[in-house]
């Protein structure tokens, strides 16, 4: 379990983003963070990682504060995957690349071995490992920071907006990569501003909205309110707002609709 408390921020001369917030987010689970543009997506997960210090408060991982242990050793609990891989690629080889932190945390020559490969198998780039990391596609490029942290195997990956850039093959790549993990048992946090990627994959959703926790449950629960869906500034996922248009009870994702439809068409058939 995450659990954030009493948490208040703000950037240097800034006014405050987040004003004494709990939150508690289960890590064997995939959970989105959405809100408008500004409302602190990105910084929430910067506060988590350790990557910015929060004016008061405390961050904790299974019972252990977490929030005054410097990054590098936080890679062993907690991947980060930045929005734009090229601010974490630095490497001259997808190996050294994916071979960075486990070398960083300590791990011996056969254990860093085992994990560079492991996470390059997982990511779908053992056979890129001689490459140079800046001539990747963005897609390969994300799965190379998902690789390079799962080398240090963590209990938990957080990832800023995965999918923004990428065409639909590399989406499906990327999020299908995300379930596998997930059920693998690494928790899963993140930030989207793609509802219908919210609705279809994510089991829980924190909503921030007012420098607060506005929202924290299921997909489900959230758009079934329409009026606070978007109230919060987000936008109902196409099945959802596909299926309360022709009054088909609330669908999250594609194929719900579909059965739906069908059980609709079925029944009227039979009359
Ligand atoms: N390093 C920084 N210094 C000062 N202000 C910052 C810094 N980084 C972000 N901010 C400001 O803090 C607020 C929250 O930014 P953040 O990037 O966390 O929001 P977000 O919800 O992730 O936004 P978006 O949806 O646009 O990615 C914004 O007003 C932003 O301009």
């Amino acid at each position: 379990m995450l659990n954030l408390k009493n948490i208040s921020f703000s950037y240097a001369g800034r006014e405050k983003i987040f004003d004494n917030i709990d939150l508690q987010i289960d890590t064997s689970l995939i959970t989105a963070i959405a809100g408008r543009n500004g409302t602190g997506k990105t910084t929430l997960t910067r506060l988590i990682m350790g990557l910015v210090k929060a004016k008061a408060g405390t961050v904790e991982l299974d019972g252990k504060i977490i929030s005054d242990m410097p990054s590098y050793t936080l890679a062993k609990y907690i991947g980060y995957v930045f929005q734009n891989p090229d601010h974490q690629l630095f490497a001259s080889t997808v190996y050294e690349e994916t071979a960075y932190a486990p070398s960083k945390l300590g791990m011996n020559a056969e254990q860093i071995k085992k994990n560079v490969s492991q996470a390059l198998a997982d990511t779908g780039l053992s056979t890129k490992q001689n490459f140079m990391p800046q001539t990747l596609s963005l897609g390969d490029k994300q799965r190379l920071s998902i690789a390079s942290s799962l080398a240090a195997a963590p209990k938990l990956l957080i990832l800023d907006e995965p999918t923004s850039g990428q065409d639909c093959r590399e989406r499906t790549v990327l999020l299908r990569l995300m379930r596998k993990l997930n059920k693998e048992g690494i928790g899963i946090i993140l930030v989207t501003h793609d509802m219908d990627i919210l609705a279809e994959h994510a089991d829980r959703v924190v909503v921030l909205a007012d420098k607060k926790i506005a929202f924290n449950g299921t997909p489900r629960g959230l758009f079934a309110d329409t009026e606070k869906t978007t109230a919060f500034g987000l936008e109902l996922p196409e099945a959802a707002r596909i299926s309360n248009e022709i009054g088909l009870g609330l669908c999250l994702t594609p194929r719900e609709l579909y059965k739906k439809l069908a059980e609709r068409r079925k029944s009227n058939d039979s009359k």
